[in-house]
């Protein structure tokens, strides 16, 4: 069987003090993409997880093993496979890669128990806090430390974007202590961007990633990748989705994929690492 697995983009990025938890009050929307890994899962005498790309963790380091786990013991007895993912979301990357895989297998052993849909979010967010999201697989604002959805209308589906990343990693985690000592509140805009979205239109005022400024302290290098961009694609504006470095774009008329295809284009000649056009909106889940 094959699972496909969505990359999501934060649409507007608010951040709030760390809690004793050790996490940080988020307020999100959180919009899957079609940027998606593709998991081959196959009976198997032993419970195994691979991957051909390089950097993917294998065996239980996997977020596939622990969310095969998890729902083993949280929901009931899964056949034992082996999970095989082949990526096309770039790692550490801001969308979700890790996350959309666990967010996968969940869906499935949720599907394999004989329980209808929608699959329970509940309790998955102990994989990863960007998880429920994955498991519901639907447009949301995420609030809490981004495990509290709820849901938003899913009026941009089809809406062109150009996904530029620079082909290094920035650790999540790393990126939010930084924000500790260099983070500040910031208006908050986020139901300008609901509204927006109402309306079927991405408000672009109003998008905004509190988690930029901490992101340019980890490695400089990424305000440099930010401005080129601006200057290759100006005056178009440039936003930071998640903890980075990946940088998403979209034209005046983003129902029309021909800017898209010309800003993939034009990046992909400057040299940048990883490029896609791609569109807003949920795809197919499996094959
Ligand atoms: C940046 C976002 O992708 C935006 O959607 C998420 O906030 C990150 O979600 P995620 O990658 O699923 O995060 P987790 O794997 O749960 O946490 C990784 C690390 O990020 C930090 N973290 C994460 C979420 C949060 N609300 N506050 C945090 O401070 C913590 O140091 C945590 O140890
Ligand atoms: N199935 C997986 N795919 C990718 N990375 C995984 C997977 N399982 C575990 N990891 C580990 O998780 C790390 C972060 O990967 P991921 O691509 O999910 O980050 P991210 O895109 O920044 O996530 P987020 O947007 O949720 O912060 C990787 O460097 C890798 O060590």
């Amino acid at each position: 069987m094959i699972l496909w697995a969505q990359a999501k983009i934060n649409l507007g990025l608010w951040v709030g003090p760390r809690q004793p938890t050790g996490y940080h009050l988020v307020d999100t929307v959180m919009y899957p993409i079609e940027v998606k890994d593709r998991i081959v899962l196959e009976p198997s005498h032993t419970l195994r997880c691979d991957s051909d790309t390089p950097g993917v963790p294998v065996g239980e380091q996997n977020l596939m093993m622990r969310a095969y786990h998890w729902a083993r013991e949280h929901w009931g007895p899964l056949p034992t496979v082996r999970m095989a993912v082949q990526k096309q979301i770039p790692l550490g990357a801001g969308l979700g890669g890790g996350s959309a895989d666990a967010g996968a297998v969940l869906r499935w052993a949720w599907h394999e128990l004989g329980f209808g849909p929608p699959p329970a979010v509940e309790g998955t967010e102990a994989i990863g806090m960007d998880v429920p999201f994955f498991v519901s697989g639907r447009p949301a604002r995420a609030r809490h430390y981004g495990e509290l959805l709820t849901p938003v209308a899913d009026r941009l589906q089809g809406f062109w974007v150009v996904l530029a990343n620079p082909g290094w990693p920035l650790a999540t985690h790393v990126v939010y202590r930084a924000w500790d000592e260099v983070g500040r509140e910031s208006d908050n805009r986020i139901s300008e961007v609901i509204e927006g979205i109402e309306r079927g239109e991405l408000a672009v005022d109003g998008l905004q990633n509190d988690l930029e400024k901490a992101a340019f302290r980890v490695d400089p290098r990424l305000q440099a990748f930010r401005q080129a961009l601006e200057r290759w694609l100006f005056p178009v504006p440039c936003f930071l989705s998640g903890s980075g470095a990946t940088y998403y774009m979209l034209g005046s008329d983003p129902a029309d994929p021909e800017w898209a295809y010309w800003a993939q284009d034009r990046l992909r000649d400057r040299g940048v690492a990883w490029v896609m056009a791609a569109r807003l909106g949920m795809g197919k889940d499996e094959e």
